[in-house]
């Protein structure tokens, strides 16, 4: 798949380009060419878990990459932050090369730069809630002062403020893997890399942090790569989302991108089983202003499912669909929405 560009507004911050990571015999040797590489791959005894990868990841976007077990979804978020070594091709983060850079100066940029949220929270049993949130701070010798304020700023957005002087095995699994978001956002990175995050919780409590990410993001703008096999999670959370299978990116997109035109039936199975209304913004769904004055309004940027009750209180519409700065972009009515979510437009052309 060509090399995808980031979106136009957004500078980029992490990128990679042709990476390949095999494994098998000798495949920790890097490969001196492409060539090499993909004739490694082919001849049968290594195995790619990563074939030819190439994403510009904007800063301040959410980037998901999902996929089914084993399509190559952590080894690429490890080939990005560097926990392992792709066979071959460049990730470049904030346009130095990771993959060049000897490993003290990568070991500072991990300290300073990235911060890893996982599945199992990874929290140590005997230090309190800020002892665990204090930790790497400690390590890359913060004073306790500034360390402190860190610690205090990272519960208070996190909502585990009155919880800094439990023990983990005194918290839920929702409230675990928020010290373990605290943990990663006081390092006070602008990159975050989040592997399942909250695949090991219940659906209730997953949407709970699944909300509270978008809103934390709202005030933060890091740059994150969050890694999910989870479809509907991905599309709720991602500015973009990659989809791989065996290795390979199949699509890159945004999630209305993804779910009106999926490339391939691969994509289109897993967008069939999701909630379009969730994905679709209003904006997609206006057509033309049919008057200069309305009742009821919503956002452009708000999806369908928010603008359900506006709707039903203004009988079925139409009402305005309104851009961030409150101008007249289009009107939406329920014969609108009906025909965004099933692809048609008003004359059953698809849409
Ligand atoms: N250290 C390793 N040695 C050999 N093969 C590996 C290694 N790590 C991963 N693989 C293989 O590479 C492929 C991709 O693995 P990866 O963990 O990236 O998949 P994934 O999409 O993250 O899966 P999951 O959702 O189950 O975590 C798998 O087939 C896996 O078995």
């Amino acid at each position: 798949m060509s090399k995808t560009t980031a979106p136009v507004q957004r500078r980029t911050k992490l990128s990679c380009s042709e990476i390949w990571k095999l494994y098998g015999p000798n495949a920790d040797r890097p490969a001196a060419s492409r060539d090499e590489v993909e004739s490694r791959a082919a001849n049968g005894r290594c195995f790619a878990a990563l074939s030819d990868v190439s994403l510009d990841i904007g800063e301040g976007e959410i980037f998901v990459v999902m996929g089914l077990s084993g399509s190559g979804k952590s080894t690429l978020l490890r080939c990005l932050a560097q926990l392992v070594e792709p066979t071959f091709g460049n990730v470049e983060l904030d346009g130095r090369s990771l993959t060049r850079m000897g490993q003290a100066e990568l070991r500072e940029v991990r300290r300073h730069d990235m911060g890893m949220v996982f599945q199992h929270f990874g929290l140590l049993p005997h230090l309190t809630v800020a002892g665990n949130v204090a930790l790497p701070l400690k390590i890359r010798g913060e004073k306790a002062e500034s360390r402190d304020h860190a610690v205090a700023t990272a519960l208070e957005l996190t909502g585990l403020a009155a919880m800094a002087d439990r023990l983990p095995a005194q918290l839920s699994g929702g409230q675990q893997q928020r010290v373990g978001l605290a943990r990663a956002l006081a390092v006070g990175p602008g990159l975050l890399f989040l592997d399942e995050p909250f695949s090991a919780l219940d659906p209730l409590i997953r949407r709970e942090l699944q909300d509270e990410l978008i809103r934390l993001q709202a005030g933060l703008h890091k740059t994150m790569v969050f890694v999910t096999h989870d479809f509907s999670e991905a599309v709720r959370v991602g500015d973009r989302v990659a989809i791989m299978k065996d290795g390979r990116l199949r699509q890159v997109g945004t999630p209305e991108d993804i779910v009106r035109q999926p490339a391939d039936d691969y994509v289109r199975n897993f967008v069939a089983g999701v909630d379009l209304t969730r994905v679709i913004r209003c904006a997609t769904a206006a057509r033309p202003a049919s008057r200069s004055d309305y009742a009821h309004a919503v956002s452009g940027q708000g999806r369908l499912s928010d603008a359900a009750e506006t709707l039903m209180a203004a009988g079925g519409g139409p009402i305005a669909v309104q851009g961030e700065d409150g101008s007249l972009i289009g009107e939406i009515d329920l014969h609108a929405v009906l025909a965004a979510v099933s692809g048609k437009s008003l004359a059953g052309e698809p849409a």
